[in-house]
């Protein structure tokens, strides 16, 4: 079984997070695309037929990070199909803002608007993300395995 994780980062915090699911996942045989969305299109994703983790950072006033503001512009303007596509969310951001993990939630919310299905609900990390990230994984890993039936429970 094939997941592919799709991380947008600016200081490499979602990049660190993607790179720990991939391991994760390869140690109970799951197939991991690891994908920086600083290059990407709607138009890919649209054509996944596996189910897509997005962990993605927010930056100035809810922004999405530099790197992948392109990908986002895209996608919050898309009305492509995804009713396919199954999905999960992990967003980074920090309380002290304003706009806590902002972009994450636009995300999350645009690809649900598209049709596609959460397999989890949308978790929203703090500056402690290594600590909640712990929590996640389990939860992640637990519906993988229930959905999938793949991936350590
Ligand atoms: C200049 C600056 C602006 C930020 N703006 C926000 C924000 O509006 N909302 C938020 O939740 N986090 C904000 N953050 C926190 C980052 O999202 C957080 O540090 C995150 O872990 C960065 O992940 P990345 O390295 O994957 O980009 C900001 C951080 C910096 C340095």
């Amino acid at each position: 079984m094939k997941l592919t994780v799709l991380y947008g980062t600016e200081t490499g915090n979602s990049e660190g997070l993607a790179k720990k699911v991939a391991a994760k996942g390869e140690k109970n045989g799951v197939t991991v695309d690891l994908v920086d969305l600083s290059d990407y299109s709607v138009e890919k994703l649209a054509a996944i037929q596996n189910p897509v983790l997005v962990i993605i950072s927010t930056w100035d006033d809810g922004a999405p990070p530099p790197t992948c503001v392109d990908f986002c512009d895209e996608l919050f303007a898309a009305s492509v199909d995804l009713s396919h596509l199954e999905y999960a969310v992990l967003a980074l951001g920090d309380n002290e803002y304003m706009q806590f993990c902002e972009c994450g939630k636009k995300v999350d919310a645009k690809l649900a608007a598209l049709g596609a299905k959460a397999v989890l609900p949308r978790t929203d990390m703090g500056a402690d993300f290594m600590v909640t990230y712990i929590g996640w994984s389990k939860d992640f890993w637990k519906a993988m395995k229930d959905v999938y039936g793949v991936g350590a429970a």
